[in-house]
């Protein structure tokens, strides 16, 4: 892992906001006009009510009377500070009821059966319905006028917002693996709603939170503005009426709740905002080049090549964003370099990288991964940053690709002989006739006994060794420059894999092709592969001929892995390839 995502991973959420200079600033004048509030007790000259006639619209800086005083004689500095706890008490109670009430009825309406969706569903959406501001009006007589009162009423009124959010996030994640794990280890729902569900909603909840409570603070101050509500209560709408109505006697009392209120509220949502970037990571702004991939740094397109070599991977970095938005590097300074006709096996655990490295040399890597940094260069030619157009016609003529799961890349919709010779003429512009006789040739060679039937035959009328020889004959059809096999025989049966693996070392002796095997078998590895390359929590550990790392492995991990060829069951009665080498 590279110092700088090291760094990203372990750094708390709070820090990571603090350090955004949009949410640093935000926060902070939020903190001092809200800190101010809590002490005007200690520092308000005079009651928010008490009037004195003598200043009657006194001007600012009158003894006493900072700001000046009002229409009715009244301190403005003492009522704007009195208006800026009116705000955040309008705040804290929205804002409450709103989460408490969308996030239950959210993770229920998710997370539980379609009946309780549909209940859930359509109160939310009568909610939706009510006509918010005016209902605040309607409901005066009940709520007897008091702001409070009226604030828990409108929590209820922002809750389907935060319903939407939350429910469709839990629909979202509540099919997940990890889900179902934790459900099939006896977690109760409860449990699992707050470990495992409620840690994703989090970020959006907290962003949503900023823009409830500038909205609520937002509604408040509107209603006091038109009188709705009791006179007694100071609060920055009723000083901006007051102020309006003597707007052109003392333009001052307008300016003073105005500004204070366009900060609060201006503060809260660009405060939402710059948590959203934080929490979503929508930063960095990555651009999206090639068949989905995305780069972010700048590819080394200038670097020394090594002209024997067909493939020259360099310090290639791989990250999706994690939970909280962070990219997280699963691939990190991979180094890799495949001369022509070479077989090289990338060998390494689940979850090594060896799938993402490969992916990215297609040009497949889905949409949210991020190539961080590197080059990967084919043939002399820089594949980072190429468009789609370029990519997809490289991939399936001079790089070809084989999966581990034959069935799942047949469609079970159309004849297999069809679907192999689309994609030779894709890659060949070949008549259709010579690409149907190549196609039955390759079947042919691939081992099918009756290649004419397989040809004619729907996916799930062949065997899944039979699908494995179908996907090679294809892959080996445009003969490609390059042949990447990701873990081709682990769907198959012992004796198919050994049948399979005879097979693509036959095609690549015939072809000259370079093949990169990717497995997590060191059996596969020695029967097939000049080279090695070991990898190991999205790094390259160890690379090298075959004969010396089986001869001598220097790392741990290496021999771990070598081990544990012992442990499984042998892919080949006779030794290894390359175990004999070194024996002899
Ligand atoms: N779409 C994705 N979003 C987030 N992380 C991903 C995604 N795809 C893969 N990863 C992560 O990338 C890491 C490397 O995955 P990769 O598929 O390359 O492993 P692998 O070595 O090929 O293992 P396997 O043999 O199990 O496929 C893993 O930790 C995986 O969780």
């Amino acid at each position: 892992m590279t110092a700088g995502a090291d760094a990203s991973q372990r750094t708390p959420t709070w820090k990571k906001v603090i350090r955004d200079p949009q949410a640093a600033i935000t926060i902070g004048l939020l903190a001092a006009i809200f800190l101010i509030g809590a002490l005007t007790p200690l520092i308000a000259p005079h009651g928010p009510n008490d009037a004195d006639l003598s200043m009657v619209n006194a001007p600012v800086g009158t003894s006493g009377y900072l700001l000046g005083g009002d229409e009715s004689g009244r301190d403005i500095f003492s009522r704007l500070l009195h208006s800026i706890n009116t705000a955040a008490i309008s705040a804290l109670i929205g804002t409450t009821v709103a989460l408490i009430v969308g996030v239950t009825g959210g993770l229920v309406g998710g997370y539980f059966n379609r009946a309780t969706q549909s209940i859930t569903e359509w109160t939310f959406a009568l909610l939706m319905t009510l006509p918010g501001v005016l209902l605040l009006i309607i409901l005066m007589p009940v709520t007897g006028g008091d702001y409070r009162a009226t604030m828990f009423v409108f929590g209820f009124l922002l809750a389907p917002g935060i319903y939407r959010i939350v429910r469709n996030l839990v629909l979202g994640v509540k099919n997940e693996l990890y889900v179902d794990a934790a459900r099939v280890s006896g977690l109760g729902n409860v449990r699992i709603l707050g470990r495992h569900v409620l840690s994703i909603v989090r970020g959006p909840i907290i962003i949503a939170a900023a823009f409830m409570a500038g909205s609520a603070i937002a509604v408040q101050s509107g209603l006091a503005f038109l009188g709705v509500g009791s006179t007694e209560i100071p609060s920055f709408g009723a000083m901006i009426s007051s102020g309006f109505r003597n707007l052109y006697v003392a333009p001052a009392q307008f300016l003073w709740p105005s500004l204070l209120l366009g900060v609060i509220t201006a503060s809260l949502v660009l405060l939402g905002n710059a948590l959203r970037d934080t929490l979503e990571g929508s930063k960095p702004k990555a651009k999206k080049v090639g068949a989905g991939q995305r780069v972010v740094a700048d590819v080394e397109r200038d670097g020394p090549t090594d002209p024997d070599a067909l493939l020259v991977i360099r310090d290639l970095g791989i990250a999706y964003p994690g939970v909280d938005g962070a990219p997280n590097e699963v691939v990190r300074g991979v180094n890799l370099s495949l001369a022509p006709g070479d077989v090289l096996g990338l060998v390494g655990e689940s979850g090594s990288g060896k799938t993402q490295t490969a992916f990215s040399t297609l040009g497949v890597l889905p949409s949210e991964a991020v190539i961080t940094g590197g080059s990967i260069r084919f043939d002399g030619r820089e594949l980072l940053g190429l468009d789609d157009t370029s990519m997809a016609a490289l991939r399936g003529s001079a790089i070809a690709y084989i999966p581990q799961e034959p069935m799942s890349n047949l469609d079970p919709s159309f004849r297999v002989g069809s679907q192999l010779v689309e994609g030779l003429r894709a890659a060949t512009s070949m008549p259709r006739k010579d690409a149907k006789a190549r196609v039955i040739a390759l079947l042919d060679r691939c081992g099918i006994v009756d290649p004419q039937r397989t040809f004619d035959a729907y996916p799930h009328e062949i065997s899944g060794g039979m699908a494995q020889r179908v996907l090679i004959a294809g892959a080996v059809a445009s003969r490609p420059k390059l042949l990447i096999a990701d873990e081709p025989t682990t769907a198959l049966d012992v004796t198919v894999q050994a049948e399979i693996l005879d097979l693509l070392r036959d095609l690549q002796h015939e072809l000259g092709m370079a093949v990169l095997l990717v497995t997590h078998n060191f059996g596969v590895v020695a029967d097939i592969c000049d080279r090695i390359a070991v990898m190991k929590e999205g790094e390259i550990v160890e690379n090298g001929a075959a004969e010396e790392i089986f001869g001598a492995p220097r790392h741990e991990y290496t021999r771990m892995l070598l081990g544990s060829i012992l442990d499984e069951d042998a892919v080949r009665t006779d030794p290894p390839a390359a175990v004999k080498g070194v024996a002899s």
